[in-house]
């Protein structure tokens, strides 16, 4: 038996024997097998949080010690890099090189809150008055249930784990199921370095089944999810009866507005990295180029030449430049996307199909570029999640907002000109949770991410990301108590 499911400190199989095979996406090659949790074991695991978090026993450790914790696992992951990356690309196929920038991203992330927490020390209130001490205390929220996607299954659990922990909460992780194997070292990791029984727990297996009951217990106090709007629905529906807290980080339908005065090849160069990095299975991907007309048939010319020469291959293929789809079902969900676009009207101008020879052991799928597209069309609207990219036109300041804000996505979104006051006007009036500026793709911790409209609500990283995880007690302390005579003592 496996024995990849962490609960109360102690590493368990599932308790109906169940196990699950991961293959690697890149050649479907077998990776190893881990347990499949039932909601028996999900059960299990809330308990223990909820034990652990009701004796106090993380919560009532110096802030300041708790970062250390944070702080010792960045020191950690940063001298076991490559291990971490090395499984983290067997489970998602992507390149080596991507999961180490990943792992680097992660240790920064860790830094921060580590840096955060030992430094959050509420906040004095000005009561208006010499007679009353007024502050803010933060306190964490409870059992936290954290579940989370496979394209980049540690960086976007790292971003729930590091404020989790940091705040003083106890958490049952869910990672993706095609995705377990960096969460059981992350956790492994938080063992070795004294996170106290209980406090963090990790079940593996099938969000409908592992997953079900995190967003409906009781003894759960928030959910944190990243993953695919549909999901985010039916779990924001499940957390209302219990008005739990919930964090949701959804999809995204992204815009990349390309001005006739951009530095051509720069944006070309990042239009190619919005669309097509880690094949376009980025919330964030710039997946609606949106191009001023007068630059729109050269510079869609030239992305086209540009993505027909875009290298596929595996993890650890030194030519690849991008990888593969998770799964053969994502593959065809993609496929099947980009033939309803072309059915709805869409010209295709290259890729539209799977890998072929060497490629075909694995989920491949071309870089795809489609034009002649219409709003409305499906294409348009709805995430691809893959590495599609589709273009519209504009001639005008008003016309580029207009159709960069027509989305019932918000995520982020980018704008390309040299004119600077062009580009801080248009960045305003985007209605996306992260704008770049002559940019694509970059975060930092220290700045909060997250989306408007249907790409979710809450925010990761930065101050904001921690307050997630946090409740803000006010105490007021009146200095001079005395009878207020509000209600007149008729006894007397
Ligand atoms: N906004 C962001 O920062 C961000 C980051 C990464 C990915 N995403 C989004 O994630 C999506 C892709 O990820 P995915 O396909 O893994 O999404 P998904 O919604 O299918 O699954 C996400 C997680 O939820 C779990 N899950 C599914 N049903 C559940 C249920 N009923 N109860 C509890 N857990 C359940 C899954 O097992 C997985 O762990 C895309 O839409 C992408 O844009 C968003
Ligand atoms: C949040 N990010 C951009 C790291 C990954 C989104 O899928």
């Amino acid at each position: 038996m496996p024995n990849t499911l962490f609960i109360d400190g102690k590493w368990v199989s599932a308790v109906n024997g169940g196990t699950r095979k991961i293959h690697n996406p890149a050649d479907g090659s077998f990776v190893a097998e881990v347990d499949e949790a039932s909601p028996a074991d999900t059960e299990l695991a809330i308990k223990a949080a909820r034990r652990a978090f009701d004796s106090g026993v993380w919560s009532s450790v110096p802030a300041s010690e708790r970062g250390d914790l944070l702080l010792k696992f960045a020191a950690v992951l940063r001298e076991r890099k490559d291990e971490f990356a090395k499984a983290e690309s067997l489970d998602t196929g992507k390149r080596f090189v991507e999961s180490q920038i990943d792992m680097d991203d992660i240790a920064n992330c860790f830094d921060y809150f580590g840096k955060l927490a030992a430094n959050d020390a509420g906040r004095v209130v000005d009561a208006g008055t010499d007679t009353v001490a007024s502050k803010i205390v933060h306190e964490p929220i409870g059992v936290c249930a954290l579940i989370t996607p496979w394209n980049y299954p540690l960086l976007q659990a790292a971003w729930k784990i590091a404020p989790a922990i940091a705040a003083g909460n106890a958490f049952v992780l869910k990672p993706a199921e095609l995705t377990p194997h960096t969460a059981i070292l992350t956790m492994q990791v938080l063992e070795e370095l004294g996170l106290p029984a209980g406090v963090g727990n990790l079940i593996l297996g099938a969000g409908a089944d592992a997953g079900a009951p995190l967003s409906t217990h009781e003894d759960i106090d928030m959910v944190s999810f990243t993953g695919g709007l549909v999901t985010g629905r039916l779990l924001a529906r499940n957390a209302a009866d219990s008005i739990k807290k919930i964090a949701l980080e959804l999809g995204g339908k992204n815009p990349n507005v390309v001005f006739a005065d951009a530095d051509f090849e720069a944006a070309l160069d990042n239009a190619l990295n919005a669309a097509f990095v880690h094949s376009g299975q980025v919330c964030s991907a710039g997946a609606r180029l949106i191009v001023e007309e007068s630059i729109a048939e050269e510079f869609v010319n030239r992305l086209v030449e540009r993505a027909e020469q875009i290298r596929l291959g595996g993890p650890f293929d030194d030519n690849a430049e991008t990888g593969p789809l998770i799964s053969a079902a994502h593959r065809d969900k993609v496929h099947a996307y980009v033939e309803k676009g072309i059915a709805e009207g869409a010209r295709l101008r290259c890729g539209g199909k799977f890998g072929e020879g060497d490629l075909a052991d694995g989920f491949y799928y071309l870089p795809t570029v489609l034009d002649q597209v219409k709003r409305g069309m499906s294409v348009v609207s709805d995430e691809a999640f893959g590495p599609v990219v589709t273009v519209e036109t504009f001639s005008t300041v008003d016309e580029a907002v207009e159709i960069a804000n027509d989305t019932y996505y918000g995520l982020a979104g980018a704008v390309w000109s040299q004119d600077a006051g062009k580009t801080q006007l248009v960045a305003q009036r985007l209605r996306h949770g992260t704008i770049w500026i002559n940019d694509f793709h970059p975060y930092l911790p220290q700045a909060e991410w997250g989306g408007y409209k249907q790409s979710g609500f809450g925010r990761e990283l930065g101050p904001t990301g921690l307050a997630e995880y946090q409740e803000a007690k006010h105490i007021y302390q009146n200095l001079e108590p005395a009878v207020t005579g509000w209600f007149p003592d008729h006894t007397k």
